[in-house]
């Protein structure tokens, strides 16, 4: 049986993406498990530069289409010297926020078309997609009233979106998980933090 070997977590603000890659690398790395965990936009020194550029909350003159071309910048980097790498040599990938996000947020909510930012990440990285995708599903009100309540999380450019913005973005996802639903394993990602791993865990533990 084919592995599902490069694995994204996506989902709006605040549905607890980070949080629970976190406890999962925990868990791997007390199994022993070969994998390699990083994030999008970032994951190598200049995709992390990039990151700095795109997510600065005083970049406001930022052009939609300037920032979904930096952000396929990043992954190209970020792609070419730490995912496709590690998936040569046959080691698991999970990567916090990839594509989908990019067809989310620049794609349907900023209005640019999926279509176009899709053909714009297939010059950066082929057509290379992940095997499976984990959606984290949540209202975004839920999710940006998280995020608020911990001031001490930088607040990023996107994270001050309209409402409307982030409604888009939930709107896209659910979108994209209909188009592929071989690929994307939903996730309520309202329950508490301990269900919710625990369901990332069921799913991912015989993947790695
Ligand atoms: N299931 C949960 N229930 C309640 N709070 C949660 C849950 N999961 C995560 N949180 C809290 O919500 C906040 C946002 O979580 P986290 O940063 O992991 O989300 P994220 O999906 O990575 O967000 P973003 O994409 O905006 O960076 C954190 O303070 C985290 O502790
Ligand atoms: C990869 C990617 C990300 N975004 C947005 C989504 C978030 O608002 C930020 C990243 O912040 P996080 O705390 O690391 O989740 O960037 C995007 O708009 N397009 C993308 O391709």
């Amino acid at each position: 049986m084919k592995k599902n070997l490069f694995i994204t977590f996506e989902g709006p603000e605040g549905a607890g993406k980070t949080t629970v890659l976190k406890l999962i690398v925990e868990r791997l790395q007390k199994e022993g498990k070969e994998f390699i965990a990083t994030r999008e936009p970032g994951g190598s020194e200049i995709a992390e530069k990039i990151r700095d550029i795109i997510l600065n909350p005083a970049h406001t003159a930022m052009d939609a289409r300037t920032e979904a071309l930096l952000y396929a910048a990043a992954r190209s980097q970020h792609f070419v010297e730490k995912v496709e790498p590690a998936l040569v040599l046959g080691i698991p990938v999970l990567c916090d926020r990839f594509i989908d996000s990019s067809l989310a947020y620049q794609g349907h909510a900023r209005g640019l078309g999926m279509e176009g930012v899709r053909s714009i990440n297939e010059f950066a990285i082929g057509d290379r997609m992940p095997d499976l995708t984990i959606l984290f599903e949540l209202e975004p009100e839920v999710g940006l009233a998280r995020i608020n309540a911990h001031s001490e999380r930088e607040v990023n450019r996107l994270d001050v979106e309209s409402l409307a913005f982030h409604k888009k973005v939930h709107e896209a996802y659910t979108l994209l998980a209909k188009q592929s639903p071989e690929r994307f394993c939903i996730v309520d990602a309202s329950k508490t933090l301990e269900e919710v791993v625990e369901n990332v865990w069921e799913i991912l533990k015989n993947e790695l």
